[in-house]
């Protein structure tokens, strides 16, 4: 593959297009494809996305477009940048019109909207699997990669050799990329964090302290613990960046949009008004239904997670949801193994 040909992201919220100004920043040409082409002009004549990262002006490496076939024409290693609600469907429409040798990473934490999937099953069963593919996942607000903040992320793939190849699109002085062939893994991290960040927000909105901020994290890293051993992820994935790390971060930071939406929700707020005033996909939102489907799957307790699943889609009141976590049947922290 050249190193001179185009990369492109297809998405241009706030993660693609830092990602995208990270490659630029690195020398590399990157088409930024936005669904809608006015946003895609707008962006090309300001030289800004003053609708997702506005403060950060892209640099001359960055062409946005509304056009995917030139873009499908021009590149062909892709990086999804949207949402997990949108994933399988844009996934399906790129089905037919790849090149052969057309390579893909995602940038999206979640699971899949209809089948609670992980997105490398979507990919794999949607584009083949000996399609090359890799997820890029961990600890790195959009804001603060775009600004060039030190930063370090995991890249996965079932092809640690793509995995490399991927890492070594994205890595720079302030960019540290570690690779990793746990997709499983760090791909379940990457989509709970995000349920756990909204049970943190909200605990902290209802006004309790830090204790209690750090037993939902400690119990929450207990849950991805759980699923980890049933799904058959390597539990040292999870001290790695996709997992703690991530779970740390979206937990405890105001930049998170996850840990914003439970905050508000905390002091009372509607879901949808909070999510009104956000702006910006929240993933916990969806990715809490997909969690229970796969709980029941491999039948396993995520206690916390039940519970932001019941704020969110069954009106249950943040207290009330707090309650029952708190007044759950005591047993040991750590029973015959550390996920138990
Ligand atoms: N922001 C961050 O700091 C990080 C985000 N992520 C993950 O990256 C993913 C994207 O998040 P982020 O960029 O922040 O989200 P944003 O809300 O900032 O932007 C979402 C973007 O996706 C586009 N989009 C939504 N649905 C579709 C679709 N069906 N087809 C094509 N484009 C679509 C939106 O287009 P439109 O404007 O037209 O609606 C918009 O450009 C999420 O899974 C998130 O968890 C991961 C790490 C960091
Ligand atoms: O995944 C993220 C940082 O790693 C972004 O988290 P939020 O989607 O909660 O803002």
């Amino acid at each position: 593959m050249q190193d001179d040909a185009p990369l492109a992201v297809l998405g241009a919220g706030s993660w693609g297009t830092a990602v995208a100004v990270l490659l630029a920043s690195n020398g590399r040409q990157c088409l930024l494809w936005s669904r809608d082409p006015a946003h895609a002009a707008c962006m090309a004549a300001t030289r800004r996305n003053a609708r997702y990262l506005g403060d950060i002006p892209l640099p001359a490496g960055v062409e946005p477009t509304g056009d995917l076939d030139a873009v499908l024409d021009r590149a062909s290693d892709l990086v999804i940048a949207i949402p997990s609600a949108g994933f399988t469907t844009f996934v399906e429409g790129l089905r037919g019109r790849l090149a052969d040798n057309a390579r893909l990473a995602w940038l999206t934490k979640g699971l899949a909207h209809d089948t609670a999937d992980t997105l490398d099953c979507v990919i794999a069963s949607v584009l083949g699997e000996d399609r090359l593919r890799a997820v890029i996942s961990g600890p790195s607000f959009a804001s603060e990669v775009a600004r060039g903040q030190p930063t370090a992320v995991t890249v996965a793939s079932p092809d640690i050799a793509f995995a490399e190849t991927v890492a070594g699109w994205l890595r720079n002085p302030v960019f540290r990329v570690y690779t990793s062939d746990d997709m499983l893994g760090v791909e379940l991290g990457g989509a709970l964090k995000n349920v756990l960040a909204i049970a943190v927000g909200i605990s902290d909105g209802l006004g309790y302290g830090a204790n209690a901020r750090a037993a939902l994290i400690t119990r929450g890293l207990a849950e991805l613990m759980r699923l980890f051993q049933a799904a058959g992820a390597r539990p040292e994935t999870l001290m790695g960046l996709s997992g703690l790390g991530d779970l740390v971060l979206t937990c405890t930071d105001d930049q998170s949009r996850n840990r914003r939406l439970g905050l508000a929700l905390g002091r009372g707020e509607s879901l949808t008004s909070a999510l009104q005033a956000i702006g910006r996909v929240v993933e916990g939102v969806t990715t809490a239904e997909g969690v229970m489907r796969v709980a029941g799957r491999y039948g396993v307790e995520l206690p916390i997670c039940e519970q932001v699943y019941g704020v969110i889609h069954r009106d249950m009141p943040a207290q009330d949801a707090v309650q029952a976590l708190l007044t759950r049947d005591p047993r040991p922290e750590l029973g015959a193994s550390f996920a138990d």
